[in-house]
């Protein structure tokens, strides 16, 4: 099931926030989305999820247009993780991760298990969300994706609140999502992160797709530092990079 974007532009306000974005994104593959703050990174990721109308272009998922298709159909076909997401009600650990059955319309209680066992939630299952530490509750949002098994999983930045040992244990969850036939789309600031772990890597700078290929390809320095516009330098054996940056 393939997930692209054909001539994807999105305006906010007036101004051109995404601008003719084309890509096929493969299932089994981990995508990461890496750009400055403002280069429209979130956008695409909710354009892709359908959340956002675009101006122009469409987004297909297996050639069907997101927008044509059924909320429910989308939605268990499209798990999408937002940036600083919110809980409405403070219902409990194990109630917030049930209700990413609700597209399926069952109980689930397998899925639910294995969602709060991979995220390492168990011991928190009873515990109101509005208890949990910024890491913990980001592996409850997490889990309540996973618990509605789509066939993509479009996640802003969900590593960002979490410590090394739980974004190491995240991203084994992703990648075997992906080894198991799931799309994976990341954005993520971390610039190591994306080269060690996405199988490819977009970069976009103000609404642009500026690179779209192998991390060590999307990431080289001199992409770096032209779109960022810092001096960067990789050091460290594939698998184990480090970028470092100077001024
Ligand atoms: N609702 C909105 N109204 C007006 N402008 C918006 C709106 N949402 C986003 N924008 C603008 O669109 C541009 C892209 O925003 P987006 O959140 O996609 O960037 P991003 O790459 O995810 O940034 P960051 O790394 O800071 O999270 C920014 O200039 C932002 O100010």
């Amino acid at each position: 099931m393939m997930l692209a974007c054909e001539n994807l532009s999105v305006e906010r306000e007036g101004k051109r926030v995404l601008d003719d974005i084309s890509c096929s994104l493969m299932p089994g593959d981990i995508t990461a989305i890496c750009g400055p703050n403002g280069a429209g990174k979130s956008t695409l990721l909710s354009a892709m999820a359908n959340l956002v109308e675009p101006s122009s272009g469409c987004v297909r998922l297996s050639e069907r247009d997101v927008a044509a298709m059924h909320p429910l159909t989308r939605a268990r076909n499209i798990g999408y993780l937002p940036q600083l997401a919110q809980v409405a009600w403070d219902v409990s650990v194990a109630n917030l991760v049930a209700l990413g059955r609700l597209p399926h319309r069952d109980a689930g209680e397998a899925e639910i298990r294995q969602a709060m066992g991979v995220c390492d939630l168990d011991a928190f299952a009873d515990r109101p969300i509005s208890t949990l530490s910024g890491g913990e509750k980001a592996r409850a949002l997490l889990a309540r994706v996973l618990a509605g098994t789509p066939q993509w999983i479009l996640a802003d930045e969900p590593l960002a609140a979490l410590d090394i040992a739980h974004q190491l244990t995240m991203l084994k969850v992703l990648r075997d999502e992906a080894d198991a036939g799931c799309g994976v789309v990341l954005v993520l600031h971390d610039l190591s992160l994306a080269m060690n772990h996405a199988d490819r890597v977009l970069v976009l700078s103000e609404g642009r797709c500026v690179a779209d290929d192998d991390p060590e390809i999307a990431l080289a320095s001199d992409i770096i530092d032209r779109v960022w516009g810092v001096q960067s330098r990789w050091i460290g054996e594939p698998g184990e990079k480090a970028v470092v940056v100077h001024g």
